[in-house]
Protein backbone atom coordinates (compact mmCIF):
# COMPACT_ATOMS: atom_id res chain seq x y z
CA UNK A 1 0.00 0.00 0.00
CA UNK A 2 2.97 2.41 1.56
CA UNK A 3 4.95 2.03 -2.01
CA UNK A 4 1.39 2.14 -3.87
CA UNK A 5 0.87 5.47 -2.68
CA UNK A 6 4.84 6.58 -2.65
CA UNK A 7 4.92 5.72 -6.41
CA UNK A 8 1.93 7.71 -6.74
CA UNK A 9 3.82 10.87 -5.29
CA UNK A 10 6.39 10.16 -7.63
CA UNK A 11 4.56 10.16 -10.52
CA UNK A 12 2.36 13.14 -9.19
CA UNK A 13 4.94 15.89 -10.94
CA UNK A 14 4.41 14.03 -14.41
CA UNK A 15 0.83 13.38 -13.61
CA UNK A 16 0.23 17.25 -13.90
CA UNK A 17 2.38 18.04 -16.73
CA UNK A 18 -0.18 15.91 -18.35
CA UNK A 19 -3.32 17.09 -17.27
CA UNK A 20 -4.13 19.01 -20.37
CA UNK A 21 -3.84 15.83 -22.68
CA UNK A 22 -5.36 14.01 -20.34
CA UNK A 23 -8.03 16.77 -20.81
CA UNK A 24 -8.12 16.20 -24.22
CA UNK A 25 -8.83 12.53 -24.41
CA UNK A 26 -11.58 13.14 -22.47
CA UNK A 27 -13.43 15.48 -23.93
CA UNK A 28 -12.61 13.56 -26.91
CA UNK A 29 -14.22 10.37 -25.48
CA UNK A 30 -17.08 12.51 -24.13
CA UNK A 31 -17.79 13.52 -27.66
CA UNK A 32 -17.24 10.62 -29.37
CA UNK A 33 -19.83 8.63 -26.58
CA UNK A 34 -22.23 11.17 -27.22
CA UNK A 35 -22.38 11.01 -30.95
CA UNK A 36 -22.14 7.21 -30.87
CA UNK A 37 -25.72 7.42 -28.51
CA UNK A 38 -26.62 9.94 -31.09
CA UNK A 39 -26.16 8.22 -34.06
CA UNK A 40 -27.64 5.07 -32.32
CA UNK A 41 -30.42 6.45 -31.18
CA UNK A 42 -31.46 7.67 -34.70
CA UNK A 43 -31.61 4.10 -35.66
CA UNK A 44 -35.51 3.05 -36.38
CA UNK A 45 -36.24 0.14 -34.01
CA UNK A 46 -36.52 -3.28 -35.86
CA UNK A 47 -39.60 -3.62 -37.78
CA UNK A 48 -40.58 0.38 -36.91
CA UNK A 49 -42.42 2.15 -39.75
CA UNK A 50 -40.13 3.93 -42.64
CA UNK A 51 -39.73 7.57 -42.12
CA UNK A 52 -37.21 10.09 -43.06
CA UNK A 53 -33.20 10.26 -41.61
CA UNK A 54 -33.24 11.78 -38.50
CA UNK A 55 -30.33 14.07 -37.82
CA UNK A 56 -28.88 12.37 -34.23
CA UNK A 57 -30.06 14.56 -31.04
CA UNK A 58 -32.75 17.28 -33.65
CA UNK A 59 -34.70 14.84 -35.13
CA UNK A 60 -36.36 15.46 -37.91
CA UNK A 61 -37.54 18.62 -37.09
CA UNK A 62 -36.60 20.22 -40.15
CA UNK A 63 -38.85 17.63 -41.72
CA UNK A 64 -42.02 18.95 -40.25
CA UNK A 65 -41.13 22.69 -40.33
CA UNK A 66 -40.22 22.60 -43.86
CA UNK A 67 -41.03 25.66 -45.89
CA UNK A 68 -42.57 27.47 -43.20
CA UNK A 69 -45.71 25.30 -43.89
CA UNK A 70 -47.73 24.20 -40.67
CA UNK A 71 -46.70 20.83 -39.24
CA UNK A 72 -49.81 18.67 -40.61
CA UNK A 73 -49.50 20.21 -44.36
CA UNK A 74 -45.99 18.66 -43.82
CA UNK A 75 -47.04 15.39 -42.54
CA UNK A 76 -49.06 14.71 -45.67
CA UNK A 77 -45.92 15.59 -47.75
CA UNK A 78 -44.34 12.55 -45.80
CA UNK A 79 -47.12 10.60 -45.71
CA UNK A 80 -46.45 10.91 -49.85
CA UNK A 81 -43.14 9.81 -49.99
CA UNK A 82 -43.00 7.20 -46.90
CA UNK A 83 -46.74 5.76 -46.56
CA UNK A 84 -49.67 6.16 -44.23
CA UNK A 85 -47.96 4.74 -41.52
CA UNK A 86 -44.75 6.44 -40.92
CA UNK A 87 -41.91 7.58 -38.38
CA UNK A 88 -39.92 10.41 -37.42
CA UNK A 89 -37.97 11.24 -34.85
CA UNK A 90 -38.46 14.50 -32.36
CA UNK A 91 -35.14 15.17 -29.62
CA UNK A 92 -35.10 11.82 -27.79
CA UNK A 93 -38.61 10.52 -28.85
CA UNK A 94 -39.95 8.39 -31.20
CA UNK A 95 -43.33 9.26 -32.88
CA UNK A 96 -45.50 7.09 -35.48
CA UNK A 97 -47.84 9.51 -37.74
CA UNK A 98 -51.13 7.59 -38.74
CA UNK A 99 -51.82 9.79 -41.88
CA UNK A 100 -55.57 8.41 -43.44
CA UNK A 101 -58.70 7.31 -42.02
CA UNK A 102 -57.87 3.33 -42.36
CA UNK A 103 -54.67 3.94 -40.46
CA UNK A 104 -56.26 5.71 -37.70
CA UNK A 105 -59.44 3.78 -37.31
CA UNK A 106 -57.24 0.86 -37.30
CA UNK A 107 -54.59 2.19 -34.55
CA UNK A 108 -57.45 4.25 -32.50
CA UNK A 109 -60.39 1.55 -32.54
CA UNK A 110 -57.28 -1.63 -31.85
CA UNK A 111 -58.35 -3.19 -28.84
CA UNK A 112 -59.26 -0.80 -26.00
CA UNK A 113 -55.95 0.13 -24.93
CA UNK A 114 -53.49 -0.73 -27.87
CA UNK A 115 -52.60 3.42 -27.92
CA UNK A 116 -54.94 4.37 -25.29
CA UNK A 117 -51.95 6.30 -22.85
CA UNK A 118 -50.82 9.84 -23.51
CA UNK A 119 -47.48 10.84 -23.80
CA UNK A 120 -45.83 12.70 -20.99
CA UNK A 121 -44.00 16.08 -21.54
CA UNK A 122 -42.61 19.38 -19.35
CA UNK A 123 -45.82 20.89 -20.00
CA UNK A 124 -48.25 17.75 -19.04
CA UNK A 125 -46.07 17.11 -16.06
CA UNK A 126 -47.13 20.52 -14.72
CA UNK A 127 -50.91 20.82 -16.02
CA UNK A 128 -51.52 17.31 -14.82
CA UNK A 129 -50.47 17.56 -11.58
CA UNK A 130 -48.58 14.87 -11.40
CA UNK A 131 -51.19 12.76 -13.66
CA UNK A 132 -54.11 12.91 -11.55
CA UNK A 133 -56.05 14.71 -14.35
CA UNK A 134 -58.22 13.07 -17.05
CA UNK A 135 -56.50 13.89 -20.57
CA UNK A 136 -52.85 13.52 -20.19
CA UNK A 137 -52.81 10.63 -17.24
CA UNK A 138 -52.18 7.06 -18.90
CA UNK A 139 -54.83 4.46 -19.20
CA UNK A 140 -55.22 2.48 -15.82
CA UNK A 141 -58.24 1.47 -13.48
CA UNK A 142 -57.86 4.53 -11.55
CA UNK A 143 -58.07 6.65 -14.68
CA UNK A 144 -60.97 4.46 -15.93
CA UNK A 145 -62.89 5.31 -12.59
CA UNK A 146 -61.79 8.48 -12.78
CA UNK A 147 -63.28 9.22 -16.21
CA UNK A 148 -66.50 7.63 -15.02
CA UNK A 149 -67.12 9.30 -12.40
CA UNK A 150 -66.52 12.88 -14.59
CA UNK A 151 -69.00 11.30 -17.24
CA UNK A 152 -71.27 10.54 -13.99
CA UNK A 153 -71.09 14.35 -13.22
CA UNK A 154 -71.40 15.63 -16.66
CA UNK A 155 -74.65 13.90 -17.23
CA UNK A 156 -76.28 15.21 -14.09
CA UNK A 157 -76.24 18.70 -16.02
CA UNK A 158 -76.15 17.74 -19.42
CA UNK A 159 -79.89 17.62 -19.74
CA UNK A 160 -81.43 19.22 -22.85
CA UNK A 161 -83.38 22.08 -20.80
CA UNK A 162 -80.16 22.53 -18.84
CA UNK A 163 -78.06 23.23 -21.69
CA UNK A 164 -81.12 25.01 -23.42
CA UNK A 165 -80.74 27.20 -20.07
CA UNK A 166 -76.83 27.58 -20.11
CA UNK A 167 -76.26 28.45 -23.84
CA UNK A 168 -79.33 30.90 -23.60
CA UNK A 169 -78.31 32.42 -20.39
CA UNK A 170 -74.83 33.18 -21.40
CA UNK A 171 -76.08 34.88 -24.40
CA UNK A 172 -78.29 37.15 -22.94
CA UNK A 173 -75.86 38.13 -19.84
CA UNK A 174 -72.50 38.44 -21.74
CA UNK A 175 -73.38 38.07 -25.75
CA UNK A 176 -76.21 40.30 -26.41
CA UNK A 177 -74.94 43.42 -24.54
CA UNK A 178 -71.40 42.96 -26.69
CA UNK A 179 -72.96 43.04 -29.42
CA UNK A 180 -75.36 45.90 -28.35
CA UNK A 181 -72.38 47.82 -27.38
CA UNK A 182 -71.26 49.01 -30.75
CA UNK A 183 -74.47 50.07 -32.79
CA UNK A 184 -76.29 49.08 -35.79
CA UNK A 185 -73.08 47.57 -38.40
CA UNK A 186 -70.77 47.68 -35.94
CA UNK A 187 -67.50 46.02 -36.23
CA UNK A 188 -66.74 43.39 -33.85
CA UNK A 189 -63.75 41.35 -32.94
CA UNK A 190 -64.55 37.60 -33.96
CA UNK A 191 -62.01 36.62 -31.07
CA UNK A 192 -63.95 38.12 -28.72
CA UNK A 193 -67.05 37.43 -29.89
CA UNK A 194 -66.76 33.95 -30.38
CA UNK A 195 -64.78 33.42 -26.66
CA UNK A 196 -68.16 34.34 -25.27
CA UNK A 197 -70.19 32.44 -27.32
CA UNK A 198 -67.70 29.55 -26.92
CA UNK A 199 -65.70 29.50 -23.80
CA UNK A 200 -68.41 31.51 -21.97
CA UNK A 201 -70.79 29.08 -22.72
CA UNK A 202 -68.26 26.78 -21.19
CA UNK A 203 -67.46 28.48 -17.74
CA UNK A 204 -71.80 28.70 -17.25
CA UNK A 205 -72.25 25.35 -17.99
CA UNK A 206 -69.19 24.74 -15.12
CA UNK A 207 -69.82 27.37 -12.45
CA UNK A 208 -73.08 28.81 -13.40
CA UNK A 209 -74.19 32.33 -14.07
CA UNK A 210 -72.66 34.24 -10.70
CA UNK A 211 -69.73 35.84 -9.97
CA UNK A 212 -69.60 38.15 -13.40
CA UNK A 213 -66.13 39.26 -12.54
CA UNK A 214 -64.94 35.34 -11.94
CA UNK A 215 -66.72 34.72 -15.27
CA UNK A 216 -64.98 37.61 -17.40
CA UNK A 217 -61.34 36.60 -15.57
CA UNK A 218 -61.62 33.02 -16.43
CA UNK A 219 -62.83 33.41 -19.88
CA UNK A 220 -60.27 35.31 -20.31
CA UNK A 221 -57.47 33.54 -18.92
CA UNK A 222 -58.81 30.33 -20.74
CA UNK A 223 -59.59 31.48 -24.27
CA UNK A 224 -55.83 33.92 -24.42
CA UNK A 225 -53.22 32.76 -21.95
CA UNK A 226 -53.88 28.99 -21.78
CA UNK A 227 -54.90 28.20 -25.12
CA UNK A 228 -51.91 30.31 -26.41
CA UNK A 229 -49.08 28.09 -24.18
CA UNK A 230 -50.55 24.93 -23.71
CA UNK A 231 -52.86 24.21 -26.73
CA UNK A 232 -51.30 26.24 -29.58
CA UNK A 233 -48.09 26.43 -29.16
CA UNK A 234 -44.97 23.99 -28.69
CA UNK A 235 -42.28 25.26 -25.97
CA UNK A 236 -38.88 23.67 -27.05
CA UNK A 237 -38.35 21.85 -23.71
CA UNK A 238 -41.48 19.04 -24.53
CA UNK A 239 -39.38 18.35 -27.67
CA UNK A 240 -35.95 18.84 -25.83
CA UNK A 241 -36.66 17.63 -22.46
CA UNK A 242 -33.06 18.84 -21.03
CA UNK A 243 -33.98 22.24 -21.44
CA UNK A 244 -36.24 22.14 -18.36
CA UNK A 245 -32.88 22.97 -16.28
CA UNK A 246 -32.45 26.07 -18.19
CA UNK A 247 -33.95 29.82 -17.17
CA UNK A 248 -36.04 30.08 -20.64
CA UNK A 249 -38.28 32.64 -20.54
CA UNK A 250 -41.06 29.84 -22.44
CA UNK A 251 -40.79 27.63 -19.59
CA UNK A 252 -41.26 30.20 -17.33
CA UNK A 253 -44.17 31.42 -19.50
CA UNK A 254 -45.75 27.70 -19.08
CA UNK A 255 -45.80 28.01 -15.35
CA UNK A 256 -47.08 31.08 -14.87
CA UNK A 257 -50.33 30.63 -16.92
CA UNK A 258 -50.53 27.06 -15.45
CA UNK A 259 -49.98 28.18 -11.74
CA UNK A 260 -52.64 31.62 -12.38
CA UNK A 261 -55.02 29.39 -13.99
CA UNK A 262 -54.76 26.69 -11.32
CA UNK A 263 -55.38 28.53 -8.36
CA UNK A 264 -58.31 30.58 -10.28
CA UNK A 265 -60.16 27.03 -10.29
CA UNK A 266 -58.56 26.08 -6.54
CA UNK A 267 -60.28 29.06 -5.35
CA UNK A 268 -63.65 28.86 -6.75
CA UNK A 269 -63.63 25.50 -6.10
CA UNK A 270 -62.87 25.80 -2.38
CA UNK A 271 -65.47 29.11 -1.75
CA UNK A 272 -68.32 27.01 -3.44
CA UNK A 273 -67.25 23.67 -1.35
CA UNK A 274 -67.92 26.30 2.08
CA UNK A 275 -71.37 27.25 0.99
CA UNK A 276 -72.32 23.92 -1.33
CA UNK A 277 -75.02 21.65 1.11
CA UNK A 278 -75.87 17.72 -0.50
CA UNK A 279 -79.73 18.42 -0.93
CA UNK A 280 -78.91 21.64 -3.13
CA UNK A 281 -80.21 21.73 -6.88
CA UNK A 282 -77.68 20.65 -9.44
CA UNK A 283 -77.29 23.30 -11.71
CA UNK A 284 -73.38 23.20 -12.56
CA UNK A 285 -70.36 20.43 -12.82
CA UNK A 286 -68.99 22.11 -9.65
CA UNK A 287 -71.79 21.65 -8.19
CA UNK A 288 -72.31 18.45 -9.74
CA UNK A 289 -68.77 16.89 -8.90
CA UNK A 290 -69.43 18.08 -5.00
CA UNK A 291 -72.09 15.96 -4.90
CA UNK A 292 -70.91 13.08 -6.24
CA UNK A 293 -67.61 13.10 -4.48
CA UNK A 294 -69.51 13.35 -1.06
CA UNK A 295 -71.81 10.34 -2.14
CA UNK A 296 -68.46 8.57 -2.79
CA UNK A 297 -67.39 9.14 0.28
CA UNK A 298 -69.81 7.91 1.90
CA UNK A 299 -69.38 4.78 0.02
CA UNK A 300 -65.58 4.68 0.84
CA UNK A 301 -65.49 3.28 -2.64
CA UNK A 302 -63.69 5.80 -4.88
CA UNK A 303 -60.86 6.55 -2.21
CA UNK A 304 -58.57 8.20 -5.45
CA UNK A 305 -61.11 11.08 -5.80
CA UNK A 306 -59.03 14.14 -3.60
CA UNK A 307 -59.68 17.41 -4.28
CA UNK A 308 -56.95 17.48 -6.90
CA UNK A 309 -58.77 14.43 -8.83
CA UNK A 310 -62.16 16.42 -8.66
CA UNK A 311 -60.62 20.13 -9.55
CA UNK A 312 -59.02 18.22 -12.11
CA UNK A 313 -62.27 17.73 -14.15
CA UNK A 314 -63.08 21.32 -14.33
CA UNK A 315 -59.22 22.26 -15.01
CA UNK A 316 -59.72 19.40 -17.82
CA UNK A 317 -63.08 20.47 -19.02
CA UNK A 318 -61.65 24.06 -19.30
CA UNK A 319 -58.21 22.90 -21.39
CA UNK A 320 -60.64 20.47 -23.54
CA UNK A 321 -63.25 23.38 -24.61
CA UNK A 322 -60.63 25.29 -26.53
CA UNK A 323 -61.57 22.99 -29.15
CA UNK A 324 -65.09 24.65 -28.48
CA UNK A 325 -63.51 28.12 -28.63
CA UNK A 326 -61.41 27.76 -31.85
CA UNK A 327 -64.30 25.87 -33.92
CA UNK A 328 -66.48 28.97 -32.58
CA UNK A 329 -63.96 31.38 -34.19
CA UNK A 330 -63.84 29.54 -37.49
CA UNK A 331 -67.35 28.96 -37.53
CA UNK A 332 -67.51 32.91 -37.27
CA UNK A 333 -65.49 33.41 -40.03
CA UNK A 334 -67.17 30.92 -42.50
CA UNK A 335 -70.24 32.20 -42.02
CA UNK A 336 -69.16 35.81 -42.61
CA UNK A 337 -67.45 34.38 -45.81
CA UNK A 338 -70.23 32.33 -46.77
CA UNK A 339 -73.64 34.63 -46.89
CA UNK A 340 -75.18 32.02 -48.71
CA UNK A 341 -74.64 29.00 -46.33
CA UNK A 342 -75.60 31.78 -43.28
CA UNK A 343 -79.41 32.77 -45.18
CA UNK A 344 -80.35 28.97 -45.25
CA UNK A 345 -79.32 28.83 -41.71
CA UNK A 346 -81.53 32.00 -40.73
CA UNK A 347 -84.20 30.58 -42.56
CA UNK A 348 -84.66 26.88 -41.82
CA UNK A 349 -84.40 28.71 -37.90
CA UNK A 350 -86.98 31.03 -38.75
CA UNK A 351 -89.52 28.22 -39.88
CA UNK A 352 -88.50 25.86 -37.21
CA UNK A 353 -87.88 27.94 -34.07
CA UNK A 354 -89.04 31.03 -35.07
CA UNK A 355 -88.45 34.68 -33.85
CA UNK A 356 -89.36 34.93 -30.42
CA UNK A 357 -88.86 31.55 -28.28
CA UNK A 358 -85.28 30.45 -27.34
CA UNK A 359 -83.43 27.83 -29.44
CA UNK A 360 -83.44 24.28 -27.90
CA UNK A 361 -81.20 21.02 -28.28
CA UNK A 362 -84.46 19.38 -29.05
CA UNK A 363 -84.90 21.65 -32.60
CA UNK A 364 -81.86 20.21 -34.40
CA UNK A 365 -83.73 16.92 -35.34
CA UNK A 366 -85.70 19.28 -37.46
CA UNK A 367 -83.05 21.68 -38.74
CA UNK A 368 -80.79 19.30 -40.78
CA UNK A 369 -78.86 22.05 -42.71
CA UNK A 370 -78.50 24.16 -39.18
CA UNK A 371 -76.95 20.46 -38.25
CA UNK A 372 -74.58 19.67 -41.55
CA UNK A 373 -73.32 23.60 -40.88
CA UNK A 374 -71.92 22.42 -37.38
CA UNK A 375 -70.67 19.18 -38.78
CA UNK A 376 -68.76 21.19 -41.62
CA UNK A 377 -67.62 23.69 -39.09
CA UNK A 378 -66.42 20.92 -37.29
CA UNK A 379 -64.47 19.54 -40.03
CA UNK A 380 -63.40 23.34 -41.89
CA UNK A 381 -61.79 23.81 -38.44
CA UNK A 382 -60.18 20.49 -37.95
CA UNK A 383 -59.06 22.79 -34.87
CA UNK A 384 -56.98 19.56 -33.31
CA UNK A 385 -55.46 18.89 -36.35
CA UNK A 386 -53.14 16.15 -35.35
CA UNK A 387 -55.27 15.13 -32.41
CA UNK A 388 -54.24 14.79 -28.79
CA UNK A 389 -51.09 12.63 -28.76
CA UNK A 390 -51.27 9.39 -28.00
CA UNK A 391 -48.81 6.75 -26.91
CA UNK A 392 -48.65 3.09 -27.23
CA UNK A 393 -49.55 1.12 -23.86
CA UNK A 394 -47.81 -2.17 -25.18
CA UNK A 395 -46.25 -3.33 -27.76
CA UNK A 396 -48.63 -3.23 -31.04
CA UNK A 397 -48.82 -4.01 -34.65
CA UNK A 398 -50.08 -1.32 -36.51
CA UNK A 399 -49.85 -2.43 -40.76
CA UNK A 400 -47.91 -5.20 -39.93
CA UNK A 401 -44.99 -2.71 -38.12
CA UNK A 402 -43.66 -3.28 -34.58
CA UNK A 403 -44.74 -0.30 -32.50
CA UNK A 404 -42.96 -0.63 -28.82
CA UNK A 405 -45.06 0.59 -25.70
CA UNK A 406 -44.74 4.19 -25.13
CA UNK A 407 -43.97 4.94 -28.40
CA UNK A 408 -46.07 8.52 -29.63
CA UNK A 409 -48.81 8.17 -31.50
CA UNK A 410 -49.69 11.05 -33.85
CA UNK A 411 -53.03 11.08 -36.16
CA UNK A 412 -53.53 13.71 -38.79
CA UNK A 413 -57.51 14.47 -38.40
CA UNK A 414 -56.51 17.55 -40.63
CA UNK A 415 -55.08 15.51 -43.45
CA UNK A 416 -58.48 12.94 -43.27
CA UNK A 417 -60.75 16.26 -43.37
CA UNK A 418 -58.92 17.84 -46.38
CA UNK A 419 -58.43 15.15 -48.71
CA UNK A 420 -59.50 15.00 -51.84
CA UNK A 421 -60.57 11.51 -51.77
CA UNK A 422 -62.85 11.73 -48.89
CA UNK A 423 -64.27 15.26 -49.64
CA UNK A 424 -64.60 16.89 -53.13
CA UNK A 425 -63.29 20.24 -52.78
CA UNK A 426 -62.03 20.36 -49.47
CA UNK A 427 -61.17 23.71 -49.23
CA UNK A 428 -64.67 24.95 -49.98
CA UNK A 429 -67.22 25.62 -46.93
CA UNK A 430 -70.61 23.15 -48.13
CA UNK A 431 -72.24 21.60 -45.62
CA UNK A 432 -74.19 19.67 -48.30
CA UNK A 433 -71.68 17.40 -48.04
CA UNK A 434 -72.89 15.99 -45.13
CA UNK A 435 -76.23 14.72 -46.67
CA UNK A 436 -76.71 11.42 -48.45
CA UNK A 437 -78.95 10.68 -51.75
CA UNK A 438 -81.97 10.74 -49.66
CA UNK A 439 -81.57 14.69 -48.48
CA UNK A 440 -80.72 12.92 -44.71
CA UNK A 441 -77.93 14.22 -42.87
CA UNK A 442 -75.39 11.13 -42.48
CA UNK A 443 -75.29 10.87 -38.85
CA UNK A 444 -71.57 9.00 -38.72
CA UNK A 445 -69.84 9.68 -41.66
CA UNK A 446 -66.85 7.97 -42.24
CA UNK A 447 -63.37 9.98 -42.47
CA UNK A 448 -64.79 12.21 -40.01
CA UNK A 449 -63.10 12.40 -36.61
CA UNK A 450 -62.99 16.29 -35.04
CA UNK A 451 -63.27 14.37 -31.67
CA UNK A 452 -60.61 11.44 -31.89
CA UNK A 453 -62.11 8.15 -31.22
CA UNK A 454 -61.42 4.99 -29.32
CA UNK A 455 -61.18 5.04 -25.44
CA UNK A 456 -59.80 8.54 -25.32
CA UNK A 457 -62.14 10.15 -27.69
CA UNK A 458 -62.94 13.50 -26.38
CA UNK A 459 -65.11 13.59 -23.51
CA UNK A 460 -66.85 16.47 -24.15
CA UNK A 461 -68.24 16.04 -27.65
CA UNK A 462 -71.78 15.98 -26.97
CA UNK A 463 -71.68 19.34 -24.78
CA UNK A 464 -69.78 20.68 -27.53
CA UNK A 465 -72.66 19.83 -30.29
CA UNK A 466 -74.88 21.08 -28.20
CA UNK A 467 -72.99 24.47 -27.77
CA UNK A 468 -72.16 25.10 -30.97
CA UNK A 469 -76.04 24.34 -32.44
CA UNK A 470 -77.65 26.37 -29.52
CA UNK A 471 -75.17 29.38 -29.51
CA UNK A 472 -75.12 29.47 -33.50
CA UNK A 473 -78.92 29.11 -34.04
CA UNK A 474 -79.00 31.79 -31.18
CA UNK A 475 -77.10 34.06 -32.90
CA UNK A 476 -78.61 33.95 -36.55
CA UNK A 477 -81.90 34.40 -34.73
CA UNK A 478 -81.22 37.80 -34.08
CA UNK A 479 -78.57 38.59 -36.14
CA UNK A 480 -76.22 38.51 -39.74
CA UNK A 481 -72.41 38.09 -39.71
CA UNK A 482 -70.53 39.66 -42.49
CA UNK A 483 -67.43 40.86 -43.96
CA UNK A 484 -66.23 44.41 -43.04
CA UNK A 485 -66.21 46.88 -46.26
CA UNK A 486 -62.97 46.59 -47.83
CA UNK A 487 -61.44 43.74 -46.37
CA UNK A 488 -59.13 41.80 -48.72
CA UNK A 489 -60.99 39.16 -50.77
CA UNK A 490 -62.54 35.89 -50.78
CA UNK A 491 -60.87 33.39 -47.85
CA UNK A 492 -59.11 36.88 -45.92
CA UNK A 493 -60.80 35.61 -43.03
CA UNK A 494 -58.92 31.73 -42.78
CA UNK A 495 -55.31 32.98 -42.23
CA UNK A 496 -54.10 30.45 -40.15
CA UNK A 497 -52.32 32.00 -37.26
CA UNK A 498 -48.59 30.69 -37.47
CA UNK A 499 -47.62 31.17 -33.90
CA UNK A 500 -50.06 28.16 -33.19
CA UNK A 501 -48.51 24.42 -33.70
CA UNK A 502 -50.85 22.63 -32.35
CA UNK A 503 -54.00 23.82 -33.44
CA UNK A 504 -55.44 25.71 -36.34
CA UNK A 505 -56.51 29.00 -35.24
CA UNK A 506 -57.73 31.57 -37.33
CA UNK A 507 -55.84 35.34 -37.58
CA UNK A 508 -57.49 37.98 -35.72
CA UNK A 509 -60.39 39.21 -37.85
CA UNK A 510 -62.83 41.79 -37.49
CA UNK A 511 -66.98 41.20 -38.64
CA UNK A 512 -70.00 43.22 -38.94
CA UNK A 513 -72.92 42.50 -37.02
CA UNK A 514 -76.26 43.76 -38.40
CA UNK A 515 -79.66 43.19 -36.20
CA UNK A 516 -82.34 41.48 -38.09
CA UNK A 517 -85.41 42.83 -37.33
C1 LIG B 1 -65.30 21.51 -30.90
C2 LIG B 1 -64.89 21.18 -29.73
C3 LIG B 1 -63.88 20.11 -29.38
C4 LIG B 1 -63.01 19.42 -30.19
C5 LIG B 1 -62.82 19.56 -31.69
C6 LIG B 1 -62.31 18.49 -29.34
C7 LIG B 1 -61.35 17.58 -29.79
C8 LIG B 1 -60.74 16.65 -28.99
C9 LIG B 1 -59.82 15.64 -29.47
C10 LIG B 1 -59.39 15.44 -30.91
C11 LIG B 1 -59.42 14.92 -28.39
C12 LIG B 1 -58.46 13.73 -28.40
C13 LIG B 1 -59.27 12.45 -28.51
C14 LIG B 1 -58.48 11.21 -28.77
O1 LIG B 1 -57.29 11.11 -28.43
O2 LIG B 1 -59.05 10.29 -29.40
C15 LIG B 1 -60.06 15.48 -27.22
C16 LIG B 1 -59.88 15.02 -25.93
C17 LIG B 1 -60.51 15.56 -24.84
N1 LIG B 1 -61.48 16.53 -24.83
FE1 LIG B 1 -62.19 17.50 -26.43
N2 LIG B 1 -62.75 18.64 -28.04
C18 LIG B 1 -63.72 19.62 -28.03
C19 LIG B 1 -64.45 20.05 -26.93
C20 LIG B 1 -64.31 19.59 -25.65
C21 LIG B 1 -65.10 20.03 -24.51
C22 LIG B 1 -66.23 21.02 -24.57
C23 LIG B 1 -64.61 19.35 -23.42
C24 LIG B 1 -65.03 19.38 -21.97
C25 LIG B 1 -66.05 19.67 -21.42
C26 LIG B 1 -63.54 18.48 -23.88
C27 LIG B 1 -62.81 17.65 -23.06
C28 LIG B 1 -61.85 16.77 -23.51
C29 LIG B 1 -61.09 15.91 -22.64
C30 LIG B 1 -61.17 15.85 -21.10
C31 LIG B 1 -60.25 15.14 -23.47
C32 LIG B 1 -59.25 14.08 -23.02
C33 LIG B 1 -59.92 12.71 -23.07
C34 LIG B 1 -58.98 11.61 -22.68
O3 LIG B 1 -57.78 11.77 -22.71
O4 LIG B 1 -59.48 10.53 -22.35
N3 LIG B 1 -63.40 18.65 -25.23
N4 LIG B 1 -60.88 16.52 -27.61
Amino acid sequence: MMSMIGTLVADGGSLLSSVPSLLLVGLTAVVAGTAIVGILGSRRPTGFPPGPTPIPFVGNVTSIRKDGQPVWINMGRLAKEYGDVFSIKLGDKWYVVLNSFRAIREGLAAGPVALANRPHFYSTDLFSEDYRDLGYTNYSPTWVLHRQFALGAFSDVYSTKHMDAVVNQQFTRYVEPLLASGGEGQSVDGIGLGQEMGMGSVVTWCFGPGNDQFHRDLVELVSVDVSLNLVGRRIPVDIFPFLRYFPLSSNRVMRDVVDKFMTMLRTEFKSRRQTFQEDDKLTDLCGALLHAQKAAEKEEKYDFLTDVHVIQVLASSFRGSIGLLTTTYWGLALLAEYPDVQQRVANEIRDVIGKDRQPSVEDRAAMPYTAATMMEMLRFGSVAPLGVPRAAHEDVKIRGFNIPKGTVILYNIYGTHFDQANYANPHEFNPDRFFDSDGSVIASPDNFLPFGMGTRKCLGYVLAQSVLFLAFSRLLQGYRVSKLDGQPGDGSLFGQDPQYEGSRWPKPFRIAITKVE
